[in-house]
């Protein structure tokens, strides 16, 4: 293990609240280095919430710290900005914890709605850049969420290379996802060492989030590629309305939710008795940009639309009768003689009677991005899915390959990251994975 930047020797816990030479690097340009660390001996990263952010509150927070990473059973909010970071050359283990533990100071401060930096957006030298963009000031903390996982990569390389020393940390059942039927899959959208999924009630403050990790990362990640989404198309509480997508149906009936204790023990969270004891609590993403080609979609007709689906436009009740939330019936028989509920329908492919008894937390949303010379929308799903197990998500698209709804979708970006648990106070984001022993 090398030491870190400034000699001292790697604890692996770097000093709490402060962010590193670095990061400062990335937060104020090139040029305001010098002056910033020689002048203030290093800046405290956070302005407190509300100073400097008269519009902004505390309010509408979510916790970072707890037993699970939060942006996981918090109520599914508004937006998304997503990240995947891709490590730069010649980064170590130091410099990855360094930009661990920068990320999980900023986090903090991003998700209480304060600025970052001890100037902020525009208190700071004036001969420095802000050390905080400025976009969200004013828009209070919106229910931001920051959710951090760690790609395949970190551990192993393609080529097989331990770059961090967290070969022996990686859990067996993390291996690359498989290649699926139809999958037409993009490397500009596919993969990355790490992942930040941003979640809030304003998109200005999930891209505001996303945009300042990814100074603060200068010179250790970039940003691989990132994705903006917005109607979300899942509920993970009881108490929120079952949103649409872009289809026109209810999506996120039958989820895993907030309220399913026994639920998320026994399908989302990593269990207490896993052999690698950093990522017990925590959980696996799977993200899938999911294309829909929505102008073939809106010739179909209603019979047909929710032939495809399995459950009715309008209220989404099972299409063997009943209302929404009612179990649908796979033997069923319908009026014309056939199954209720068709044998290549997206639910009965995707439900857990199917799949071994599978189960996983949807919380993907809608993506426009922009349209074609012909004048069809980019539109789609990016699809998010927590589960304990990758092999979950596995088996239900393996099933899937059945369903009717592929004639218009096309898969065209991928990732798959090992979600750590939540940390207690004074630790940073992953920091069981270069501390404790498996
Ligand atoms: C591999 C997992 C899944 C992918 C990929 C996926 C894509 C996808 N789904 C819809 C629309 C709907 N999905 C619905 C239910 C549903 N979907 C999955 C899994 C994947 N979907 C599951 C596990 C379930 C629940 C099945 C059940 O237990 O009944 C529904 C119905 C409403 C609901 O329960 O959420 C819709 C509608 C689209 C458009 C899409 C790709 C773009
Ligand atoms: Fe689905």
């Amino acid at each position: 293990m090398s030491g870190t930047p400034s000699g001292e020797p790697d604890t692996g816990v770097p000093e709490p609240n402060r962010v590193s030479r670095r990061g400062l690097f990335g937060l104020l340009g090139s040029g305001a280095v010098g002056l910033a660390v020689g002048g203030a001996g290093g800046a405290a990263l956070a302005t407190a919430a509300g100073a400097g952010n008269p519009g902004g509150s505390s309010s509408g927070a979510v916790p970072f710290r707890g037993a699970h990473q939060a942006g996981i059973v918090t109520p599914a909010q508004d937006r998304l900005h997503f990240a995947s970071f891709q490590l730069l050359r010649g980064v170590d283990r130091a410099a990855l914890i360094e930009l661990l533990s920068d990320w999980t100071v900023a986090a903090e401060a991003l998700t209480r709605g304060a600025e970052l930096g001890a100037g902020g957006a525009a208190s700071g030298p004036p001969l420095a850049p802000p050390s905080d963009t400025g976009e969200a000031l004013g828009l209070g903390a919106a229910k931001l969420t920051l959710t951090f996982g760690f790609g395949r990569s970190l551990f192993e390389t393609k080529d097989g290379e331990d770059r961090f020393g967290l070969a022996e940390r990686l859990p067996a059942e993390f291996t690359e996802l498989p290649a699926f039927a139809f999958d037409l899959l993009d490397s500009a959208t596919t993969g990355g060492d790490l992942c930040i999924q941003a979640c809030a009630d304003d998109p200005q403050v999930a891209v505001h989030a996303i945009r300042n990790l990814s100074r603060i990362a200068m010179g250790r990640a970039r940003i691989a590629w990132s994705q903006l989404g917005f109607g979300r198309t899942s509920s993970t509480s009881q108490s929120q309305d079952t949103p649409r997508n872009l289809f026109g149906f209810k999506d996120g009936t039958a989820n895993v939710m907030a309220e399913d204790r026994e639920g998320l023990a026994e399908h989302i969270w990593v269990p207490e008795s896993h052999p690698q004891e950093w990522l017990r609590g925590g959980s696996y993403l799977v993200a899938r940009k999911i294309a829909m080609t929505i102008e073939t979609w809106d010739r179909a007709s209603l019979s047909e639309q929710e032939r495809i689906v399995g459950r009715t436009k309008g209220e989404g009740g099972p299409l063997s009768g009943g209302a929404e939330f009612d179990a649908p019936n796979f033997e069923a028989v319908s009026t014309a003689g056939g199954p209720a509920i068709a044998t290549d329908a997206h639910v009965r492919l995707a439900h857990p009677e199917q799949n071994g008894g599978a189960r996983m937390l949807r919380r993907g949303y809608n993506y426009v991005d922009g349209s074609n010379p012909l004048g069809q929308l980019g539109a789609g799903l990016f699809f998010i899915s927590f589960q304990k197990d990758p092999a979950t998500f596995v088996r239900v698209q393996q099933s899937l390959k059945a369903d009717s709804m592929n004639e218009y979708l096309r898969h065209v970006g991928s990732g798959l990251w090992a979600i750590p648990r939540g940390i207690s106070p004074g630790e940073y984001v992953g920091q069981a994975l270069f501390t404790k022993s498996a």
